[in-house]
């Protein structure tokens, strides 16, 4: 894996849990020796700092039968360009990067290279990880399969078009974090209502941790949920028409509209 910051990280953490069948060790390079020297001593990852190797990326290449690029995406191609000729015939590449197309890397690398599109997101890091995946041209159905099963690995995963990438970032890539603004400003409007800053995160880090438990454990729908939340004439039925005055719909819609719009940009820078 090129590059182990927070979404390689994490889904190197998903890859490195027990039970988890994967070869080892895993090869990952980062940019510094800082970052390298986090896995100083662990068995399972061989760590390479190209600032200080800068052979670190084709080192790591070799060998490989899967290479994730998990690298900004503005830095995918020159990444993708200087392993090119490194790579192992039968090599698939993923890219986890916003925008950036299969396309666009498939011009990288020499011709007839797999390369694979996945958006996973964060959770991946405890087994949780939602990832969209989309083949480009030299990818075969089996290549996709390959890649699938190894996101399923650290959650769940399903086959998209490409066309659909920028969409999953926009759902489930970037959506980790409009779940944890949401905890901000709970914790923030209940310190507001004068509970210290303890009392405020536990409120609302355990009320929100145990509605998504409670959501994945039921498998009820989630408006049933919310539902049996609402007393018709209770309390919580004051807050929804306050939060529903402020219309999500079009928030979200604007939202993930904007968030397509900058992996578009992505793709073109
Ligand atoms: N963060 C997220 O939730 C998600 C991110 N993505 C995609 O994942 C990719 C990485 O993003 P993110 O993890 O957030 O970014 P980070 O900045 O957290 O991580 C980038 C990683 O790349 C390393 N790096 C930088 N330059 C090089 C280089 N030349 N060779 C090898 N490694 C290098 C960095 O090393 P060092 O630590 O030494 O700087 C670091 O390990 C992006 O393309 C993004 O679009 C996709 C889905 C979700
Ligand atoms: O913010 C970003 O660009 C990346 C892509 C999806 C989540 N994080």
């Amino acid at each position: 894996m090129l590059g182990v910051g927070s979404m390689g990280g994490a889904i190197l953490s998903g890859l490195r849990a027990p039970g988890v069948q994967i070869p080892k060790p895993i090869s990952v390079t980062t940019k510094s020796a800082r970052s390298a020297a986090e896995f100083d001593g662990a068995a399972d990852v061989v760590a390479l700092a190209s600032e200080t190797d800068p052979e670190a990326n084709r080192t790591a290449v070799k060998g490989a039968g899967l290479v994730i690029l998990a690298v900004k995406p503005w830095m995918i191609l020159d990444v993708a360009r200087e392993i090119a000729d490194a790579l192992e015939p039968g090599v698939i590449v993923v890219s986890v990067a916003a925008g950036v197309t299969c396309a666009s890397i498939e011009a990288a690398l020499p011709a007839g290279v797999a390369v694979v599109r996945a958006m996973p997101n964060t959770p991946s890091l405890i087994g949780r990880g939602v990832t969209g995946i989309a083949g480009g041209s030299a990818a075969s159905e089996a290549d996709i399969d390959t890649v699938k099963a190894l996101f399923e690995t650290v959650g769940s995963a399903i086959v998209v078009r490409e066309s659909q990438i920028n969409d999953v970032a926009a759902v489930s890539g970037s959506g980790p974090a409009y779940l944890f603004l949401y905890v901000e400003e709970m914790i923030a409007a209940a310190k507001r209502l004068g509970f210290d800053e303890d009392q405020a995160r536990l409120l609302a880090e355990g009320t929100v941790t145990g509605a998504a438990e409670l959501l994945a454990r039921s498998g009820e729908d989630p408006a049933q949920l919310r539902r049996n939340v609402t007393s018709p004439k209770g309390t919580t039925e004051q807050a929804i028409f306050v939060l529903q005055d402020a219309n999500w719909g079009e928030l979200f819609d604007r939202a993930l509209a904007a968030n397509v719009r900058r992996s578009e940009e992505l793709a073109a820078e």
